[in-house]
């Protein structure tokens, strides 16, 4: 039997950084499997690029080791680890051209023929054509596949990305988020890559680390963290989400019966990272997209089981694919609901009273306290 390969794991033991008196990472212990994509998420300022900067070796930890596959790296300096990393501005040597800028780490390193592997190197990327241009002839998302490939050809266990789209515009940036996934897939190394973009973590990584204030608020699949997020910060920052404040009144079965309002809502033990004891405080979240809204006057026509609310539309827009509503519910003001265009009915406009309604299944729930000690949104931005 062979052994896995291991050599492009990344682990981080207990790693913390402090700058004076302000810690910018709090001790944070994280693996990141071989092979795998992960992204690191989050708003400005909240440690993301200080961690990337720890696994390449351009940061000292305060605390802590960094283990490479079953190598400790924590005090070797950059170049003698197998990483590399690209960063947003490509740095790319403006004199040379495209072949020499990504022959360089080779001819660096002494090597001769270069010709066959930069050329593969090329193709990975698809810039096989555009081997003899000079960087300033070439877009900004070709400039950025020119910085993968000269950094790809060092054959690197792990390639540490750090806001690598920032500088492209919103489509390229589209586009560059399915190319790169599509070069790691190819390549099938480790990818770690710094993001503040929710839609660009979720549509790349296989995991993503929401960072906030220095800590990892949430570990998980982008569906995971969608879909059952455990803190409100997570719950905002990926998505829109309604958040409604609830106790817990009994337990039926794998169901928690909560009290919202005058009413009831049940929310699956499944979906609720909290523990379900009488008269604890649950926040319960719903997606907006997962909501039904029905006139008052339908309201007999709603199937039984759904979780359901009264409310008032405050605001409507249509925006083409779907129309986004504001509700303003007895339980919570200005619930979101977004329903697609299919059959629109003419009575869901501002003023009119309307019940919400979704399946238990599509909402989650946590504990409201555990917010506190992982710092604020606010926090996060500052
Ligand atoms: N050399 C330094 N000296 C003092 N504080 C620093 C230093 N480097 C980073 N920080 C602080 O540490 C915190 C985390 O910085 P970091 O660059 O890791 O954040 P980030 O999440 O990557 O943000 P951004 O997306 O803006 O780069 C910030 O508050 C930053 O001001």
């Amino acid at each position: 039997m062979t052994t896995p390969d291991n050599s492009g794991d990344v682990r981080l033991s207990g790693i913390s950084k402090t700058y004076g008196a302000f810690t910018a990472v709090h001790p944070l212990d994280l693996t990141v499997p071989q092979g795998s994509f992960f992204a690191l998420l989050g708003a400005s300022g909240c440690g993301k690029t200080t961690t990337l900067r720890m696994i390449a070796g351009l940061e000292e930890p305060t605390s802590g080791a960094v283990h490479l596959g079953d190598q400790e790296v924590t005090h070797l300096p950059p170049y003698k680890r197998p990483v590399n990393t690209v960063f947003q501005s490509y740095a790319l040597f403006p004199h040379l051209d495209i072949f020499e800028n990504v022959a360089f780490g080779l001819r660096r390193r002494g090597i001769k023929s270069v010709k066959k592997q930069v050329e593969d190197m090329l193709e990975l990327v698809q810039l096989g054509e555009q081997a003899r241009k000079k960087p300033h002839q070439l877009s900004g998302g070709q400039q950025q596949r020119v910085a993968v490939a000269r950094a790809l050809i060092n054959h690197p266990k792990v390639l540490l990305l750090d806001e690598p789209l920032g500088a492209l515009d919103l489509k390229l940036r589209r586009q560059m988020q399915l190319e790169l996934k599509r070069i790691q897939t190819e390549v099938g190394i480790t990818f770690v890559h710094v993001t503040h973009d929710q839609e660009e973590a979720m549509t790349m990584a296989d995991t993503v680390a929401v960072m906030n204030a220095g800590r990892v608020e949430q570990l998980g699949s982008p569906t995971d963290l969608y879909e059952n997020p455990n803190t409100t910060f997570v719950a905002n920052f990926l998505g829109t989400s309604n958040l409604i404040e609830a106790e817990v009144d009994t337990k039926n079965g794998d169901d928690i019966v909560l009290k919202a309002g005058g009413g009831k809502l049940v929310l699956p033990q499944s979906r609720c990272s909290a523990p379900a004891k009488a008269g604890g405080k649950v926040l319960v979240g719903i997606r907006p997209e997962k909501i039904s809204l029905t006139h008052a006057d339908d309201a007999g026509e709603i199937p039984e089981g759904r979780n359901r609310l009264t409310g008032k539309i405050a605001d409507a827009s249509f925006i083409g694919v779907s129309t986004q509503y504001v509700i303003d519910s007895p339980v919570c003001d200005e619930l979101s609901v977004y329903v697609q265009n299919v059959e629109r009915d003419g009575r869901l406009v501002p003023g009119a009273d309307v019940v919400l309604h979704w399946s238990p299944a599509h909402t989650f729930g946590f504990d409201a306290a555990q917010d506190i000690d992982a710092g604020t949104e606010e926090e996060a931005a500052a």
